[in-house]
C-alpha cells in the first residue's frame, strides 16, 4: 500500500502536526469501496497519553485568557472553515457518503455553530443572589471542567465534532477530540480550520484511532476531567460507566427509534414529505431519524399509497453526483446491519412493498426500503437500524398512537401531523422525547435550541444552544463579606 504524504493525516498533539510511524490505516469511499479517501493514524495509547498531557498543561492558561478573546478565536475558526467549505463537504461525501448538498449545508452548519459559541464568549455567566447577611454579596460563577474528551460518531463528522468543541473552548476547556474512524480525514480538516485560528498550544489536541483503545482510553484517563460522547448506545454505555467510576463528568447522546405519528387530521402529502425527507435523508443515518411512521386506520392506505410513490421514485447513488437523492451507507459494516435487519424484517412477517435492493459491485448501496404490517414487537420496530428502512404501523385511535410511539427504550425525537389543535396538545403533553415536532419532520434540530432525548437515547444533559454550558462549566457560588 503506497501512502502519499498528501494523503495522510496526522495527529495534532500540543499545536503540532506529528509526523509518526504508528500504523497507518485507509479511509475510503463507500461509493467506491476501492478508492482511499486518506489515510489515518492508528494512535496507541502512548499517543493518547500524550496528547491529555499537553491538554492539561495548557488548561490554567487557557482558563485564564478572557472569554471574549477566546470567543474571537472561534470567529476566526468560523472564516476559516467558511472558505474551505466546498473542499471539506465534498471530502466528506466521499469519506461517508452523505450527498453532496448535505455535506455543504452541514459544513455551513459548523460555521454557525462557531458563531454562535464565539458570541458566547461576551454573555453573562453568572447571578447576584440576595444573602440573608446585609453585608455580604452572594454571586454565582461558571470554571470550565478542565480536559474534554470528545467521542464522535461518522453520521455527523462536522456538526457534531464542531456542536461539542466549540462549547468547550469558549467556556475554558482544554479539549481532546477522537473523531469516528470513517470520518476521521473529514475531522482532520476541521482541525486544521481552528488551529489556523490561532489556539495555543495544547489547547485543542486531535488523535486518530480505535475507539477501544482511544475512546476507551479517554473515559478511563484520570487526568481526562469530562467526557462528551455521541454514538450508540453500547458503547455509550461503556463511556458513562468508565467516567463514573473515576468521578469524572460525562454526557452521552445515543440511539434513537423515532415515531411519526400520522392522524385523520393529517395533511397526507405533508406528512409524506417529511417521512420521506427525515427517514431517508442521509441515508436514514441520523439518530433523529424517522424510522416508524404509525398511521391511523381511517388514512392508513392512502397515506401507504402516496409514500410508496414517492419512495420509489428516490433516486439512490454517488453522492457526488448532482442527480442523486441519497448517497451509500457509510460504510460496509452499516451496509451489512441494514441489509442485515431488512432480513430479519421479512423472516418475522413483516410485507417489503419496495426496496432493500443492493449494488454490491458498485457501493454500499441500499435502496430505501418500507414495511407494511410492523408489529410493534418485531426487530425491526424495536432496534435501531440506522439506514433508510421506515416501518409502517396500522393504529385506529391517537391514544394507541402515543402509547405505540412511546413503547421503546428510547426518547429522542417524535413527530406528529394534525391539523386537530387537542391532538397536537396531546401529543405534546404525553410524547415521551426530547425533541417534539408537530406537523415537521422528526429530524432537523436547529443549533440555538437545547438537543438531547430521554430514557436509553441520552445521560439526560442537553446539548447546544445555551444547554451547552451546564456540561461544559460548574457553577461557583461566591459570598464576599
Ligand atoms: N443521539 C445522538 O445525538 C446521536 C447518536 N448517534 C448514534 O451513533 C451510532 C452510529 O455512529 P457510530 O460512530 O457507529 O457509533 P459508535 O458508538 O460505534 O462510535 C461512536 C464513537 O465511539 C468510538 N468508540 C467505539 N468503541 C468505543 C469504546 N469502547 N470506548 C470509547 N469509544 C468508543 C468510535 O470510535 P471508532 O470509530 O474507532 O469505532 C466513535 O468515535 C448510532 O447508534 C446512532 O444512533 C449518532 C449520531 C447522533
Ligand atoms: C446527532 C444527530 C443530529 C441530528 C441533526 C438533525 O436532526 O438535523
Amino acid at each position: 500500500m503506497t501512502i502519499t504524504v498528501e494523503q495522510t493525516y496526522n495527529n495534532h498533539i500540543n499545536g503540532v502536526w506529528k509526523t509518526d510511524s504508528e500504523e497507518k490505516k485507509p479511509s475510503i469511499n463507500p461509493a467506491h469501496p476501492r478508492e482511499v479517501v486518506g489515510y489515518y493514524t492508528m494512535s496507541e495509547s502512548a499517543t493518547l497519553h500524550e496528547a491529555v498531557e499537553a491538554a492539561a498543561a495548557a488548561k490554567r492558561e487557557w482558563r485564564k485568557m478572557a472569554e471574549p478573546a477566546r470567543g474571537d478565536i472561534l470567529y476566526k475558526a468560523a472564516a476559516v472553515l467558511e472558505a474551505r467549505v466546498e473542499e471539506i463537504a465534498e471530502t466528506m461525501t466521499k469519506e461517508m457518503g452523505k450527498t453532496l448538498p448535505e455535506a455543504k449545508g452541514e459544513t455551513m452548519r459548523g460555521v454557525q455553530i462557531l458563531r454562535y459559541y464565539a458570541g458566547e464568549g461576551m454573555r453573562q455567566n453568572g447571578d447576584v443572589i440576595p444573602s440573608t447577611d446585609k453585608d455580604a454579596l452572594m454571586f454565582t460563577n461558571r470554571t470550565p471542567l478542565g480536559v474534554v474528551g470528545v467521542i464522535t460518531p461518522w453520521n455527523f463528522p462536522v456538526a457534531i465534532p464542531v456542536w461539542k468543541i466549540a462549547p468547550a473552548l469558549v467556556y475554558g476547556n482544554t479539549v481532546v477530540f477522537k473523531p469516528a474512524q470513517e470520518a476521521a480525514v473529514t475531522a482532520a480538516k476541521v482541525v486544521e480550520c481552528l488551529a489556523e485560528a490561532g489556539l495555543p498550544e495544547g489547547v485543542l489536541n486531535f488523535v486518530t484511532g480505535s475507539g477501544s483503545v482511544i475512546g476507551r482510553g479517554l473515559a478511563e484517563h484520570p487526568d481526562v476531567n469530562g467526557i462528551t460522547f455521541t454514538g450508540s448506545e453500547q458503547v455509550g454505555r461503556g463511556i458513562g460507566q468508565a467516567a463514573l467510576a473515576r468521578g469524572a463528568k460525562y454526557q452521552l447522546e445515543m440511539g434513537g427509534k423515532n415515531p411519526v405519528i400520522v392522524t385523520e387530521d393529517a395533511d397526507l402529502d405533508a406528512a409524506v414529505d417529511a417521512v420521506i425527507s427525515g427517514g431517508l435523508k442521509s441515508t436514514g443515518q441520523k439518530c433523529t431519524a424517522t424510522s416508524r411512521v404509525i398511521v391511523q386506520s381511517g388514512v392508513y392506505e392512502g397515506f401507504k399509497e402516496k409514500l410508496l410513490t414517492k419512495v420509489k421514485d428516490i433516486k439512490v447513488g454517488d453522492g457526488m453526483n448532482k442527480d442523486s437523492w441519497m448517497g451509500p451507507c457509510a460504510s460496509e459494516k452499516q451496509f451489512r446491519s441494514v441489509t442485515s435487519y431488512i432480513e430479519t424484517g421479512k423472516q418475522e412477517g413483516a410485507a417489503l412493498l419496495c426496496g432493500g435492493e443492493t449494488m454490491p459491485e458498485e457501493g454500499y448501496y441500499v435502496t430505501p426500503a418500507v414495511f407494511d404490517n410492523v408489529d410493534p414487537d418485531m426487530t425491526i420496530a424495536r432496534e435501531e437500524i440506522f439506514g433508510p428502512v421506515l416501518a409502517l404501523m396500522k393504529v385506529e385511535t391517537l391514544e394507541e398512537a402515543i402509547e405505540t410511539a412511546n413503547d421503546t427504550e428510547y426518547g429522542l425525537s417524535a413527530s406528529i401531523f394534525t391539523n386537530n389543535i387537542q391532538e397536537s396538545l396531546s401529543f405534546m403533553d404525553d410524547i415521551e422525547a426530547g425533541l417534539v415536532r408537530i406537523n415537521a419532520e422528526s429530524a432537523g434540530v436547529e443549533l440555538q435550541a437545547p438537543f438531547g432525548g430521554m430514557k436509553n437515547s441520552s445521560s439526560h444533559s442537553r446539548e447546544q444552544g445555551e444547554a451547552a454550558k451546564e456540561f461544559f462549566t460548574s457553577i461557583k457560588t461566591v459570598l464576599v463579606k
